[in-house]
């Protein structure tokens, strides 16, 4: 049977699902490049926080013995999404299974992504997608004792940060986990306009900018309501933000309709772009501003940011 047809078998209904994982959208409310290394790589302090809007990562059947892996894809960003070899959930699955040493008796799964965050647009839905398959299939294959978090920083910056989907501070080039400030209760918008933006060539307009080095942020241990988050944020920035912009002016129209969006406390870039986030202090607010985004042909999703004591 080809991995199509057995997916197809697979597909029919949700209740045939053995186990799923939501893959969050990671969300990065400042990012500070704090030094180069020798390989091209940035050094980063940043706070990542995680949305209620995610991807869904679903182990459906068992392979046959013997049988690859394999990968459907549905949802709405879909398209174009290849759910070949290079797809990060089957390189995330390929790295485990090296990294466990599992003989080949043991059998691979048929997973289905259903693919709700867009695709290239700074909020880490790959990453997510490739800590999803990682937590999924480690307890599949029951891989007790094997480490995950030097697994998912082999497979990019994001992945060791997406593996807990808690707020975490990412130092280093993304693989230092540190204990971030505790969060007030926040509500977040994320709007993307449509357009894919490569990491590679935002960092590289970066370093074209000749922009400085930043220090690492000065954070309190706790922050007891969103206003002091706000104040807190503003003494932060996304380096990135700039060359983003430079590279797709959208993405200021982005954060000037944020800004001006009724009850939005904070509006800015995430990662390389081109997904902005504004802040809210209720779910409520911020659901109001939706409306107003879409109407201008933007993705847009309103959620709680998700806190530690989640
Ligand atoms: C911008 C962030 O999203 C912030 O969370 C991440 O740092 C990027 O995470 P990612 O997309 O998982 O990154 P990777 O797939 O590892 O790297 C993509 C490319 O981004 C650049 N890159 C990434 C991370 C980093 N700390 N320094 C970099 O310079 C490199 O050019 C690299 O080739
Ligand atoms: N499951 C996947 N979901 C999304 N992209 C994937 C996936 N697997 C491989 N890719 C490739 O990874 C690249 C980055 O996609 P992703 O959506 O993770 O970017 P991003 O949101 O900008 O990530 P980051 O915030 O980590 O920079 C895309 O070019 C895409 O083709």
């Amino acid at each position: 049977m080809s991995p199509d047809n057995a997916l197809a078998n697979h597909s029919e209904a949700r209740h045939s699902e053995v186990r799923h994982s939501l893959a969050r959208a990671k969300i990065n409310l400042f990012l500070h490049i704090t030094a180069r290394r020798d390989n091209g790589y940035h050094e980063l302090d940043s706070l990542a926080v995680f949305a209620d809007t995610a991807d869904r990562l679903a182990l459906v059947g068992q392979a046959e013995p013997g049988a690859p892996m394999a990968l459907g894809i549905d949802g709405p960003f879909s398209e174009g999404l290849d759910a070949g070899s290079d797809n990060l959930v089957l390189r995330a699955a390929a790295a485990l299974r090296d990294a466990a040493s599992l003989p080949q008796t043991v059998p691979n799964w048929h997973m289905r992504l259903t693919k709700n965050l867009p695709v290239a647009s700074g909020i880490g839905g790959g990453s997510a997608d490739a800590a999803a398959a990682l937590r999924l299939l480690a307890d599949a294959w029951d891989c007790k004792g094997i480490d995950l978090a030097p697994i998912a920083a082999g497979l990019g910056a994001d992945v060791p940060v997406c593996l807990a989907q808690t707020t975490q501070r990412m130092q280093g080039i993304g693989e230092r986990l540190v204990t971030p400030p505790r969060m007030p209760r926040c509500a977040m918008v994320l709007v993307n306009p449509g357009i894919a933006v490569p990491t590679p060539a935002v960092f590289r307009a970066w370093k074209e900018s000749q922009a400085g080095f930043r220090p690492a942020a000065s954070l309190p241990v706790s922050w007891p309501d969103v206003g002091a988050l706000v104040e807190s944020l503003r003494t932060t920035a996304n380096d990135l933000q700039p060359p983003a912009i430079a590279l797709y002016p959208v993405i200021g129209d982005v954060l000037q309709a944020l800004s001006a969006s009724e009850h939005c406390l904070f509006a800015r870039m995430s990662g390389s772009g081109a997904t902005c986030f504004g802040l809210y202090a209720s779910v409520e607010e911020a659901r109001q501003v939706l409306a107003g985004l879409r109407a201008r042909g933007w993705w847009a999703e309103a959620g709680w940011i998700h806190t530690a004591q989640d």
